[in-house]
């Protein structure tokens, strides 16, 4: 996420932001999430992108302030999910390209076809579950009605699909949230 992308974000109606500290062309470090953390609308939470992270290292982020959920991808010890907690962050899980495991501690349980792929998953109704489920992967601002309506999320995750030329674009990302806050389930 860059200065440019945040502008873009503060204009919708986005209830998230990801700030991506695994290896990726999205990759920031502390000091730059502080900075745009610093100028995105304070309504909005920032939720920390790992894959594989340690403890130590998403509990130097959020006592930093820079984000508020951690999203762990990868095979994710249930351990370090309720360590993460503890310490008073909320947690997404995700499941990437496999069913949700229902027994899994964290907050949020989210199912994803990648990493920021823009692979769309083969869409069924999802579990209803006591806790927030989560769809990502391949959403756009013109599939992510229909996506909705078939699985019945209680939340909707994009990167790819909300960018031309490899940055967010501002019309994308309205045209995103407008489209899926417009459903009704
Ligand atoms: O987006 C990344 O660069 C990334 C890198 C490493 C791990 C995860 C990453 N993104 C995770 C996300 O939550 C994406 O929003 C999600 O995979 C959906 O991406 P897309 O299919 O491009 O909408």
């Amino acid at each position: 996420m860059t200065n440019l992308d945040v502008l873009a974000v503060n204009e919708t109606a986005a209830d998230l932001a990801g700030f991506v500290f695994a290896p990726s062309r999205h990759q920031i470090q502390l000091a730059q999430a502080l900075s745009l953390k610093a100028q995105l609308n304070p309504n909005i939470q920032t939720v920390g992108v790992f894959v594989h992270e340690d403890f130590a290292t998403i509990k130097a982020l959020y006592d930093a302030g820079a984000i508020d959920i951690a999203q762990l991808h990868g095979a994710t010890d249930p351990v370090l999910v309720q360590r993460l907690q503890a310490v008073g962050l909320r947690v997404i899980q995700v499941f990437q390209n496999k069913a949700i495991d229902a027994t899994s501690p964290a907050d949020y349980l989210m199912v994803d076809s990648g990493q920021g792929s823009g692979q769309t998953l083969a869409w069924k109704p999802l579990p209803q579950l006591e806790k927030p489920v989560i769809l990502a992967g391949g959403l756009t601002a013109t599939n992510v009605a229909e996506a909705i309506v078939i699985t019945q999320p209680d939340i909707v995750d994009v990167s790819s699909g909300v960018e031309s030329a490899g940055h967010k674009d501002p019309q994308k990302i309205s045209a995103f949230v407008e489209n899926a806050k417009g459903v009704r389930i």
